[in-house]
């Protein structure tokens, strides 16, 4: 496995894989877990070789988030991705990712708005433009992302539509389902924070969605079910409920009840100083 954290030095390593067969990117933050390792995985079955990024992307990170606390851990992470049998780490500094004087935005309306974009303002726009140089920088054949953030996961098909980053008619941005704990809940480099106390209480988080969709799947109106919800996190140590809504699985578009559209329940939720995002078919 190569480590490259500049761009030169990347291009032509980028184009050594690629004259060797398709090559697949899967694009991270670091602090690696399995869901991270089973998005590799999945990647390995589809392309000749994986390249793996790791870049805390400031840019999608507001005022008064966890960005300098957020887990850097590059010499574990990269004795990970060997073992998996990754081609290529690609970990840029901040400075060859935004070199000063860097001015350019992506906004993708519409699927940014409300859940995690109302929540984080601009959050949305510093994924969709990392992401946009990370195709651009590493040209890939395909990119896998997680479920487990639903929501971004649009952002980027729809950005990579719009601006012909993967071939037409081929469905090059990959969903891989969400990897969860024993206990249900959704693995995620941000579970770190939590103490052991916390950690228990945050499986309240998938019980309750669980519920609230068994609820819902009963005949009870979306509205109570949503409430019952808010209440079972509260009581379960949860201590802000930032959204709980069912919104379409495509268009992010609320629902207010069942419809033509197939549902998601969302769910982002504060534990101490912790956000944990969730989301599963309605
Ligand atoms: N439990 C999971 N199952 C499947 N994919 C996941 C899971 N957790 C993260 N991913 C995916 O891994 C990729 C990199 O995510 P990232 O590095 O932000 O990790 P994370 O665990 O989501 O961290 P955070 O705690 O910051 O949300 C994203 O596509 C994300 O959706
Ligand atoms: C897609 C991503 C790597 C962009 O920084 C990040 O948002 C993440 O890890 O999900
Ligand atoms: N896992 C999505 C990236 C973020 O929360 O910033």
């Amino acid at each position: 496995m190569q480590t490259i954290s500049q761009l030169v030095p990347l291009r032509s390593a980028v184009d050594a894989l690629r004259a060797d067969g398709p090559l697949a990117l899967v694009p991270t933050m670091g602090a690696l877990h399995e869901g991270h390792l089973t998005l590799v995985r999945e990647a390995r079955k589809r392309a000749a070789h994986v390249a793996v990024s790791i870049f805390v992307n400031p840019r999608q990170f507001g005022p008064n988030e966890d960005l300098d606390a957020y887990p850097r851990q590059l010499a574990r992470d990269s004795a990970l991705l060997e073992a998996e049998g990754v081609s290529l780490l690609w970990a840029p500094t901040v400075e060859a990712m935004y070199p000063a004087g860097y001015a350019t935005n992506i906004s993708v309306s519409g699927v940014s708005d409300g859940l995690c974009g109302a929540a984080r303002p601009g959050h949305f726009d510093g994924v969709a433009t990392v992401v946009c140089k990370l195709f651009n920088q590493v040209r890939p054949d395909m990119a896998l992302f997680g479920e487990k953030d639903w929501q971004q996961l649009a952002v980027i098909r729809r950005m990579a539509r719009d601006l012909d980053l993967t071939a037409p008619h081929v469905d090059a941005i990959i969903g891989v389902p969400t990897v969860r704990e024993a206990d249900g809940l959704a693995m995620s480099s941000r579970n770190a924070y939590l103490d052991a106390d916390q950690r228990a209480q945050a499986a309240c988080l998938p019980r309750a969605m669980q519920a609230a969709i068994a609820a819902m799947r009963g005949g009870t109106a979306y509205a109570a079910a949503l409430d019952a919800l808010r209440a079972d996190l509260l009581a379960g140590g949860f201590h802000t409920v930032d959204y709980a809504e069912v919104r379409g699985s495509d268009s992010i578009a609320l629902l207010d009840g069942p419809g033509s559209e197939a549902g998601r329940l969302f769910v982002a939720a504060r534990i101490g100083s912790t956000r944990l995002i969730d989301n599963q078919p309605v």
